[in-house]
């Protein structure tokens, strides 16, 4: 289970994160909504233990990561799939990770098999798609088979097959016992993947919905356009007739 209580983040002048509190329950699937710039990234970095935050806290399982004894196995995370070794094979990648976190080097066959990407395994990082590095980076999230997973944008660049694949697993994930908390943009797939959604906008929490108490009819897009319609600090114009 994720708690963040009061979690703040400053880059210097920008608040990225402002007195952000949420919880991500073990056994579901919790999405993480928000505009662009909204601080989803910021806070699952410093939930995931990469970023300090400027105040407040994060504990995974009660305790804040740093705190745990084997992290990769408390806690998987995809944060940016392009950033992976771009040099090094799909499958070198994953044994280099597992031989880290102190874990058979045959979980990373098993993992290359799980997410497609047997026939990859020897192709370097920098020649695969943007959809093939998601599925690497969810590869390289489970290797520890951990009880938490992080996961910021893990369809982007997913083909239908990707995507379907990505919400039958998160939902596997979920129905083992597991804490799964997920950004996405689409919020079509959060309704079909997520049972609660946190949205977010500047930094601070805007909703926490449990989607099995929407009222009918009302679909989350409709939640996250209400909720999020003064929090947006960036919003495409509309062409007027003398754009051209
Ligand atoms: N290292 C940094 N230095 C300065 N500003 C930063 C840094 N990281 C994030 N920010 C700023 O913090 C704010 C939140 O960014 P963040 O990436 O967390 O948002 P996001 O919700 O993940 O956005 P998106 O949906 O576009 O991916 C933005 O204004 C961003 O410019």
């Amino acid at each position: 289970m994720i708690e963040a209580l009061h979690l703040t983040k400053r880059h210097r002048a920008v608040t990225a994160v402002d007195d952000l509190s949420f919880t991500a329950p073990d056994g579901q699937v919790t999405g993480f909504a928000g505009p662009n710039g909204s601080g989803k990234t910021s806070t699952m970095r410093m939930v995931a233990g990469l970023d300090h935050p400027t105040s407040g806290t994060a504990v995974i399982d009660g305790r804040p990561l740093r705190e745990h004894r084997a992290p990769q196995r408390v806690v998987g995370v995809m944060l940016d799939a392009r950033s992976s070794p771009e040099a090094m094979t799909a499958r070198a990648h994953l044994r280099w990770l597992a031989a880290a976190g102190r874990i058979p080097g045959r979980r990373a066959d098993e993992l290359l098999e799980e997410v497609g990407l047997a026939g990859a395994a020897s192709r370097r990082i920098g020649a695969l798609s943007l959809g093939m590095r998601q599925r690497l980076g969810i590869a390289a999230a489970l290797l520890g088979d951990p009880g938490t997973l992080i996961l910021d944008e893990p369809v982007n660049g997913l083909d239908p097959d990707g995507v379907r694949w990505v919400r039958r697993l998160l939902r596997r994930l979920a129905a083992e016992g597991r804490c799964v908390l997920v950004s996405s943009h689409l919020m079509a797939e959060m309704q079909q993947t997520a049972d609660r959604v946190v949205m977010i906008g500047a930094g601070r929490l805007l909703a926490e919905i449990d989607l099995g108490e929407l009222a009918p009819g009302t679909s989350v897009e409709d939640v996250y356009v209400q909720v999020t319609s003064h929090a947006a600090q960036y919003r495409a114009g509309t062409m007027g007739g003398n754009a051209w």
